[in-house]
């Protein structure tokens, strides 16, 4: 009976059960594979994780400084309390060491890191480089080296001999560079002591700092929001005061969201005036629109003498694509009096009331400081961002993003952009309509199709072309109001909801604007968000998909959080932007100290 019915079996089913066997097995390899590559995976991330872990440890349990001193009164860390300018005094004139600081700068940043958790791992050779510092003590050596003995901390995608720079993906995990960053280079030779290196969001696209190798960092004036990104790590230590000085990079606003968000000060110079060499940078063959490099600090006269510290003969020579121009100290010295441009709506999202006003506290100071400020109509944001901006960073239509992350584990706070540029172009574009349409959202959906459109070199001239008229005619406008320097919002609100950054990507106008045109822009803090703030939020528009995010986000639980402003200048005026920074920053302490 049973063979009768395998027989049967045999004859009439065989390629059915052959076909539904092989299926299985195809099925079960494909399975296995997966797991596999899951696992390995999930070993290379853990191994990652416990490598930088070891590495902090190590100092968690260092014995305090042999010259440590403490206040009296609060029991706090004097090195620390200090401002980057009396503490490199205090090093010069050998009244602490270089061992000393670094001690207590290490203790401090792992103590901040516990809540808010900036640092990626701790930089071992800081110790030997301190300790060279020491043996150096009142030598002609110490006095020929500006940074002699500083701690300095570092954004994780600056390479670092024998470090990995991952930018929080996997697939760079176990390639550790063979030499440092130019920048770093320089430091050392001034003296400084790179001491720490601090967290980046996955890909360092985004203004949110999550990746799922190193975790997610926190602000740190409230846990709830996120620093800003991509410099997220690098700001938060900073206004955490685990670091004094931080180097972070730009392309759409990571060195200035960060800083804007923590309440820090930032310099993004224009493309060139510091090295970019041994940065990494993912998508490095779009050269339209590049990312920079810059200073991160608690004040401004801290980016200047980290700014004339770097613009020196070893960094011309170490990239002789730098303009060998020296910090020029005598413009950003000069007291005279100058024509300040402003605005405080750039035509794509309206800032929430806190931005605004904090562009207009700026205005009302420089006024009294003798300056003229006129209003600056910014030219058509609305359409360069989507039609310029954002085809030229996603040029390939994120091919390169995606090559990079299809077999790893993606970062919640990216994960629908990145599964979304997955998707065949036609399913995208479709999706950009039913966005425009049937949600009514032109802003959202305008931006979904700007990075679908496939581009052949024809398509990539004439973007670059459009790109050169912008900037034509942007300066024209510039020229015809007579500007020094402009100033606008640090951002359009203030820190974000930890995982929101994905529903207010459009904010990021009022800082890629100065990457499009490659003008130099630094932010400085100027206020902090207030209750009348909030209440005016009531007035806020409601009507794309952004606008009702920012209401609901910025409508509560925001009052104290920090408030900047933008300070921008013509191709190669960053000392006309410090100085223009430090006159805001000085009336404003002089204001709370009041
Ligand atoms: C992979 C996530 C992409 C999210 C979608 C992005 C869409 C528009 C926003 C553009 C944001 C650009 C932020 C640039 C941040 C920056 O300056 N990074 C430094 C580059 O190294």
């Amino acid at each position: 009976m049973m063979e009768m019915i395998w027989e049967y079996t045999y004859m009439y089913f065989h390629p059915l059960i052959l076909i539904c066997c092989c299926s299985l097995i195809v099925y079960c390899y494909i399975l296995i594979v997966c797991y596999r590559r899951r696992d390995a995976l999930k070993i290379k991330i853990k191994t990652k994780q416990d490598q930088c872990r070891q590495s902090l440890e190590k100092f968690t349990k260092l014995p305090a400084p042999v010259n440590r001193v403490i206040t009296r009164r609060s029991k706090k860390s004097e090195i620390i309390d200090l401002s980057l300018e009396k503490l490199l005094d205090k090093l010069k004139a050998g009244t602490y060491g270089a061992k000393d600081v670094l001690t207590e700068y290490l203790q401090k940043a792992l103590e901040v890191n516990k809540e808010f958790k900036c640092v990626v791992e701790a930089i071992k050779e800081a110790e030997d480089l301190a300790m060279d510092c020491d043996k150096m003590r009142n030598s002609k050596e110490q006095h020929k080296r500006p940074l002699h003995g500083l701690p300095v901390s570092l954004k994780e995608n600056y390479f670092l001999k024998d470090y990995d720079s991952t930018a929080g993906m996997s697939d760079y995990i176990g390639i550790p560079c063979k030499e440092d960053a130019v920048i770093v280079q320089v430091l050392k030779k001034q003296g400084a002591v790179p001491f720490v290196r601090t967290n980046i969001p996955q890909t360092m696209m985004t203004y949110e700092c999550s990746n799922p190798i190193y975790g997610q960092t926190v602000n740190p004036h409230d846990g709830t929001k996120g620093p800003g990104g991509s410099s997220g790590g690098e700001a938060c230590i900073i206004a955490a005061k685990g670091s004094l000085l931080g180097f972070g990079n730009d392309i759409g606003g990571s060195i200035r969201i960060p800083c804007h968000m923590c309440g820090v000060c930032g310099l993004k110079p224009t493309y060139g005036r510091l090295s970019a060499k041994g940065i990494f940078e993912l998508m490095s063959g779009q050269t339209l629109i590049n990312a920079t490099t810059g200073p991160m600090a608690r004040d401004v006269t801290s980016l200047v003498i980290a700014m004339e510290a770097l613009l020196c003969d070893d960094m011309f020579v170490l990239d002789p694509t730098v303009p060998p121009i020296p910090f020029r100290m005598e413009i950003y010295e000069k007291t005279n009096e100058l024509k300040i441009g402003y605005y405080i709506f750039d035509g794509y999202l309206k800032p929430v009331p806190a931005c605004k006003r904090a562009v207009m506290d700026a205005k009302a100071i420089l006024e009294r400081q003798g300056h003229e400020l006129v209003h600056f109509e910014v030219p058509d944001v609305k359409d360069i961002f989507t039609e310029i901006y954002l085809p030229i960073i996603f040029g390939d239509n994120a091919k390169t993003l995606w090559e990079c992350l299809k077999n790893d584990n993606i970062d919640p706070t990216i994960w629908l952009a990145v599964r979304s540029w997955s998707l065949p172009k036609f399913v995208q574009w479709l999706m950009s309509w039913v966005v425009s349409y049937i949600y009514n959202d032109n802003i959202v959906g305008k931006g979904m199709r700007s990075t679908c459109k496939s581009k052949n070199v024809y398509d990539w001239w004439k973007l670059a072309e459009r790109l050169q008229k912008y900037k034509k005619k942007f300066l024209s406008l510039w020229r015809s109001h007579k500007l020094d320097v402009l100033i606008c919002p640090g951002f359009a609100f203030p820190a974000v909801p930890n995982g929101a950054v994905f529903n207010v990507l459009g904010g990021v106008t009022y800082t890629a604007l100065y990457n499009l045109l490659d003008y130099p822009a630094g932010t400085v803090p100027i206020t902090k968000v207030t209750r009348e703030d909030e209440a005016g939020m009531k007035e806020y528009p409601t009507n794309t998909r952004y606008e009702r995010f920012i209401k609901k986000y910025y409508s509560e639980d925001t009052v104290g959080l920090p408030v900047g402003v933008q300070c921008v200048g013509l191709p190669y005026q960053e000392e006309l932007v410090l100085r223009v920074m430090k006159m805001l920053e000085n009336e404003n302490i002089h204001h709370h100290h009041d």
